[in-house]
């Protein structure tokens, strides 16, 4: 557990602006060691006593169970599940999770609405680092930037040839957009000086106050898969979008389409990807995200050239992850204080 020496001889104002020694203020579990600038607004804040999982790898999850017991807040990230069991453990106590994501795929949102636990998450902050990260992805699967160091570095690389290591380029291509949030615009708008010639979108429905902003059409998702030359997924992972990138999306694709996923790896089924970079029915497919994390070494994507992997580093810039960690940490402290969270997810 961490805790200051000063920290615990402090007498702090409590949460309900009460006088109370360190001991008696709300405990809250920390399950990683986030970027400092959260845990520096919980530990200055003198309103929780703070129990730190001080690593960078997971808590394992007996340990988990055991330490949220009585907890009345948890900061997560999205390696731990929050479900019934971990709620149970938790007890009654538990009023506030808060995640440092904007993906909430790891909560178990009936399970924390039926015990009217507020959630906190963290949109907006990392919007432009994984727009930026998603346009670099793009760019070195369509123009087979690994590849091409591969080559360079290894002998590959013998005299100027015509059609060596072509690629896709955007000017005049059709980018999609499947599942338009802030993620999604903030893509268009760094793909647009490129030339791109039409955005176009699907969703649940149409989206038009963004969609707005970038011109971009809505379609369905047939038409997204058939006109699409860059295919970038933005969306959620939830019942509905689970595998929703599967053979018969693949199949009505162009043999020329660049496939891209930062969202969630649980949106794409992964043996129908193969199959469609494998088979020439796609050009190639960038992933951030994948199912299993980590995939296995031996994972048959791995083999193939066209298929691009980046190990979900979408949000991971100095400056988005501390933003992170801040907002994570004020939503807890807000929730705990029953007050308005800076953001919160609203089940
Ligand atoms: O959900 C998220 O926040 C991203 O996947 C990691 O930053």
């Amino acid at each position: 557990m961490w805790c200051s020496r000063a920290a615990v001889r402090q007498v702090a104002l409590g949460l309900r602006g009460t006088r109370r020694t360190m001991a008696t203020l709300p405990r809250v579990y920390v399950t990683r060691k986030v970027p400092k600038q959260g845990l520096d607004i919980l530990r200055t804040s003198a309103q929780v006593q703070i129990d730190l999982w001080d690593s960078d790898d997971p808590v394992p999850r007996q340990e988990l169970l055991q330490k949220v017991k009585g907890c009345a807040g948890l900061l997560c990230v999205l390696t731990e599940k929050i479900d019934a069991e971990l709620l149970d453990a938790a007890g009654p106590n538990l009023k506030v999770v808060s995640t440092m994501s904007v993906g909430f795929d790891h909560l178990s949102l009936d399970e924390l609405k039926k015990r009217g636990i507020r959630i906190g998450y963290t949109p907006e902050v990392l919007t432009d680092a994984v727009a930026e990260l998603t346009v670099a992805l793009l760019l070195a699967t369509s123009r087979r930037l690994i590849e091409a160091t591969h080559e360079a570095k290894t002998g590959g690389w013998g005299t100027w040839r015509t059609l060596w290591l072509c690629g896709y380029e955007l000017a005049n291509s059709t980018v999609g957009i499947l599942g338009l949030g802030r993620i999604g615009v903030a893509i268009a708008e760094r793909l647009k000086p490129f030339k791109v010639k039409k955005f176009i979108y699907t969703d649940v429905a149409p989206r038009p106050e963004l969609a707005e902003a970038i011109q971009a059409e809505y379609v369905s998702m047939d038409e997204l898969a058939r006109q699409s030359d860059f295919l970038a997924v933005c969306c959620a992972l939830t019942p509905e979008t689970q595998g929703v990138c599967n053979k018969k999306l693949f199949a009505k694709m162009k043999n020329t389409s660049i496939f891209i996923n930062t969202s969630r790896g649980g949106v794409v089924n992964q043996e129908d990807l193969y199959t469609a970079l494998s088979s020439g029915q796609i050009a190639g497919a960038g992933l951030d995200v994948t199912t299993p994390e980590p995939l296995p070494t031996n994972h048959p994507l791995f083999t193939l050239k066209n298929c691009v992997i980046l190990p979900h580093i979408a949000s991971a810039s100095y400056t988005t992850r501390n933003a992170m960690s801040a907002l994570a940490a004020n939503n807890l402290l807000a929730g705990l204080r029953g007050e308005a969270m800076p953001k919160e997810l609203r089940l």
